[in-house]
């Protein structure tokens, strides 16, 4: 059984941020004593805007995973009232309301995926985390009392001059709703709410999340007095500059059935040499000695590679599991080197989902049209002269014959032919 260090010996923040976890923090020193004196309850909180998690979100969800390794009591908030609601935070337009049903299957979809990566309720860990969902006390708010007891503490003046705020009101064909501007509200409630009932003092988030988490502070600390605290973590982005999100095109899922293993697989291994070893100290365990060895080598060509691997290994097992590994280095095999087929009927489920290229062809026809028709050649003569010139396999194995006509023998599983030219371009067909 795994032994877990004990607060007192762990300085988390500093821990927090040699691993890159942390883009802001509120009152370093004092959180940071508090932290080795005593067990804390936190939380974060992630709304239903989607009916998967995207790799932004582990971000948080790892940096929770850490304070629970260290002792901490994590809670994950799930945002039933305010996935309701959306939050406007740097968001350039109103969000889309979606129905309550859908919002209440995405949180139970969300909820078991945290629940496949994360030790929910582990022997092994001194605290186990809990999940709440704040429509559970949001269906039985009065707006009265909200109003009243709430609103009060909420300056307009002050709201109005945030920068993301300033711009929605200041576009004429868009502006902002009261639904949306109330959002602040209702995650500072959050705060105020779990404050008072769960003891949690500090609230983590995404550095898009800072002003919301502001405002929970400050209306606890106007309501009892008291001071809590807040942690972001930087927002991950490509490295042209864009936010790992659900807006952007090419989300990468954690659902395999959004973004294949295979998928999200070769993503790690895709990505620029510069975020290597960043992603490592954020999404494995790796020690940080060893991967700070690994960023002083990585000019060195030989170690690149390797680092990508071990970076791809790490997260696509964490995330989908030693089967979902297997299956994704088994088909990265298959495709990118000499290997002989060995792909199993779900592999090329995977492959024909978004892994490569791929064609729906009726039976019967030429290799040649195939050829033509997946656009690894551009007429039938460049089909004929790729067949001569020994670069054409059909389910890896090399095809010489130009007047070749599939026959069932090439349909695998039925269903499948893997076609190639060379060893980089590829094309699935699938059968009708
Ligand atoms: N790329 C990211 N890096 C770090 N944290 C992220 C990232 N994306 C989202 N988060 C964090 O995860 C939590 C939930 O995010 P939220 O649902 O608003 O984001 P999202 O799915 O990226 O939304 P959208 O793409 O619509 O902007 C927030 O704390 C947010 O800051
Ligand atoms: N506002 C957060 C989600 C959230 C919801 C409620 C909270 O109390 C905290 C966070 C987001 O959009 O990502």
């Amino acid at each position: 059984m795994k032994t877990y260090n004990s607060i007192t010996n762990v300085d988390v923040i500093n821990y927090l941020y040699e691993r890159g976890f942390i883009a802001q923090i509120t009152n370093k020193n004092i959180l940071n004593s508090i932290l080795q004196s005593k067990s804390i309850t936190l939380y974060c909180g992630f709304d239903p805007t989607s009916d998967s998690l995207h790799i932004g979100h582990l971000v948080p969800l790892l940096c929770l995973k850490k304070f629970q390794k260290f002792g901490h009591k994590p809670i994950i908030l799930l945002g039933g009232a305010t996935g309701l609601i959306g939050d406007p935070s740097f968001k350039d337009s109103e969000r889309q309301l979606n129905p309550m049903n859908t919002i209440q299957q995405w949180i139970e979809k969300i909820k078991s995926q945290i629940s496949s990566f994360i030790d929910l309720n582990s022997k092994n860990h001194p605290h186990n985390i809990h999940i709440v969902n704040n429509y559970t006390w949001f269906s039985s708010t009065n707006i009265l009392t909200f109003l009243r007891d709430i609103g009060k503490f909420f300056s307009i003046n002050k709201m109005i001059n945030k920068d993301f705020i300033k711009k929605r009101l200041k576009e004429d064909n868009c502006g902002i709703s009261y639904t949306e501007f109330s959002y602040n509200l209702m995650q500072s409630y959050d705060f105020f709410y779990l404050y008072k009932n769960y003891g949690v003092i500090l609230q983590i988030g995404g550095s898009d999340q800072w002003g919301n988490i502001i405002s929970g502070i400050d209306l606890i600390r106007r309501i009892y007095n008291k001071k809590t605290y807040g942690i972001t973590v930087p927002l991950l982005t490509t490295i042209n500059n864009i936010k790992f999100g659900k807006t952007e095109k090419n989300t990468i899922w954690i659902d395999p059935n959004k973004t294949s293993p295979y998928k999200f697989y070769q993503y790690w291994l895709n990505i620029d040499d510069k975020q290597v070893c960043s992603f490592l100290k954020i999404f494995t365990d790796m020690n940080i000695e060893q991967i700070n060895f690994l960023e002083k080598k990585m000019n060195n060509n030989y170690f690149i590679p390797i680092t990508k691997t071990t970076l791809a290994e790490k997260i696509t097992k964490l995330i989908h599991g030693k089967q979902g590994l297997k299956s994704a280095q088994r088909i990265t095999k298959n495709i990118f080197y000499d290997h002989p087929l060995d792909l199993t009927l779900e592999d090329f489920n995977q492959l024909a989902k978004d892994g490569i290229p791929s064609i729906i062809l009726k039976k019967d026809i030429t290799l040649q049209q195939a050829l033509v028709e997946s656009k690894l050649a551009t007429s039938k003569s460049q089909a004929r002269y790729f067949i001569e010139s020994h670069a054409i396999t059909i389910n890896k194995i090399k095809q010489l014959n130009k007047q070749y006509i599939f026959n069932n023998t090439d349909r695998l599983f039925n269903s499948y032919t893997l076609l190639k030219k060379g060893k980089k371009h590829s094309c699935l067909i699938q059968w009708k």
